[in-house]
């Protein structure tokens, strides 16, 4: 299996122990270790190349030849996208479980758990671990065509913060045709595949991993929660200055809110009134925001904006929906209890609550322990949000606006995506449409994510800023 550069000779059985010594010391020392085909380094986390992985070249070529006439199924989350077929190839790497068990002094069980994935234009598999119980070493051998830098589809390693989570990429492994890359599964072998940007190369690969006893985990980091706010004092003068009037008509409210509370879920088309639209887009994409990269890559990936650095409009709009009055709008439209006046559906005097609905004098009684919190977000190429186990799972109200999106069309990801927990079916799918205000009432069941944004949204931003936005606010009662 170590060929070196002596391509067409035997290896003489010395050079292979030498080759492994070094190796092993490498691994040990967490140094690293170059040796003709083979090169490890233990930073940002143990792992190394094999090139040439497969001695017999013809055999490596029919071998691609069969696994692409394989049936592949789509995979298609919010972590990856690809296609995927399992194949029994515990003979092709039964003697290379052997092989690593000696180089790591470790003993690894004799099943391999080995599949097939092909990844084509715009398919991707954000970062992650790989950890799963027993995982130990994972280990990828790349059946691909002559692959550039730019071709995407690399196979990028992070480096990881305090906290043991995912902060940047510090090395991309890009693949290269009969080489076998593998790595040390533990908390900090975050990884994931750049999407493919070739329209016409095919990334195929057959990956697994070896199962040993796990390495010891730290405990997982848990983010604290965002503060939530209390409304802001503001009169339903600022919902006359901003929410097109129809949804300002009592009748229609009443129309909504039976809408909303048959399927927990609603579209408002045209929220905004449109001169007030237009002044946020284009103050969203002209001003000097400042845009903060929110993450770490293995939960999300956009830009979040400094609120204390927006323009007046684009501030005013933000408190819009912060404000006591679109609390009040909310729970009109909604049936839920985000103001102290809103209708209660056990409450006889209806009526009465909705001639109060928008009276400021009302509005100043208020009690109500409802709360806010939310961002502006800047979405471009190659933002996404993932599920993860510590989402806080609690009801409430999902508010999302989208803006300077329109033509979006699905196939370029961003859309929102509603899912029920532990199972893969999609609930719900919010895209992108301009001034389209979603409301989704979720419970303690139900995550979402963001759908990787991916290179055919270039197509559609043929000039800056390459960007759409969307105020996204969840309430809760
Ligand atoms: O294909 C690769 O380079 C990595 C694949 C991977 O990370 C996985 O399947 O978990
Ligand atoms: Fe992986």
């Amino acid at each position: 299996y170590c060929k070196c550069k002596h391509q067409s000779r035997r290896i003489s059985t010395s050079h292979v122990t030498d080759v492994m010594t070094a190796l092993r010391d490498a691994w040990r020392s967490r140094g690293s270790c170059s040796h003709g085909t083979l090169e490890a380094d233990s930073s940002p986390f143990p792992h190394c190349v094999i090139r040439n992985f497969l001695r017999d070249e013809e055999f490596a070529s029919r071998l691609q030849g069969a696994l692409l006439r394989q049936p592949f199924h789509s995979k298609n989350t919010d972590l990856y996208n690809f296609t995927q077929v399992h194949t029994d190839m515990s003979v092709l790497f039964g003697w290379f479980r052997l092989w690593l068990s000696d180089l790591l002094d470790l003993e690894l069980e004799p099943t391999v758990d080995v599949s097939c994935a092909k990844y084509q234009h715009t398919d991707v598999l954000l970062c992650h671990d790989d950890e799963l119980e027993g995982r130990r070493v994972a280990f990828i051998l790349y059946l691909v065509p002559p692959w550039q830098p730019s071709d995407g589809g690399a196979l990028d390693l992070y480096s990881t913060d305090g906290v043991f989570c995912p902060a940047c990429v510090v090395k991309s492994l890009i693949p290269c045709w009969n080489s076998l890359v593998f790595f040390e599964v533990s908390p900090v072998s975050f990884h994931q595949v750049s999407e493919v940007v070739a329209e016409d190369k095919c990334r195929l690969s057959l990956s697994g991993w070896f199962h040993g006893p796990s390495l010891p985990r730290p405990p997982r980091y848990i983010e604290p929660v965002l503060p939530r706010q209390k409304h802001l004092p503001r009169d339903e003068s600022v919902l006359y200055e901003w929410v097109s009037d129809v949804y300002m008509n009592l009748e229609q409210q009443v129309r909504v809110q039976q809408e909303f509370e048959d399927s927990s879920e609603i579209r408002l088309p045209n929220f905004l009134k449109e001169e007030k639209l237009k002044e946020v887009i284009s103050a969203l994409q002209l001003a000097e925001i400042h845009w903060d990269r929110s993450g770490p890559p293995n939960k999300r990936c956009y830009e979040a904006a400094d609120l204390r650095s927006v323009p007046d409009s684009v501030r005013s709009c933000w408190e819009l929906f912060c404000s006591e009055a679109f609390f009040l709008l909310l729970s009109n439209l909604t049936g839920l209890k985000l103001h102290t006046l809103a209708n209660d559906p056990d409450s006889e005097d209806d009526e009465e609550d909705e001639e109060q609905a928008t009276s400021s004098a009302a509005i100043k009684k208020d009690g109500s322990t409802a709360v806010c919190v939310g961002e502006i977000r800047r979405w471009t190429r190659g933002c996404y949000t993932l599920l993860h186990d510590s989402d806080n799972r609690e009801f409430a109200l999902d508010l999302l606006l989208t803006l300077g999106c329109s033509g979006w069309q699905q196939d370029f990801g961003g859309f929102t995506s509603y899912v029920a927990h532990g199972e893969d079916e999609e609930l719900l799918t919010v895209l992108p449409e301009e001034n389209s205000l979603a409301l989704v009432y979720r419970d303690t069941d139900t995550l979402k994510f963001v759908k990787h944004v991916n290179q055919r949204s270039s197509t559609h931003w043929q000039q800056p800023p390459r960007s759409f936005y969307d105020f996204s606010i969840t309430y809760y009662e």
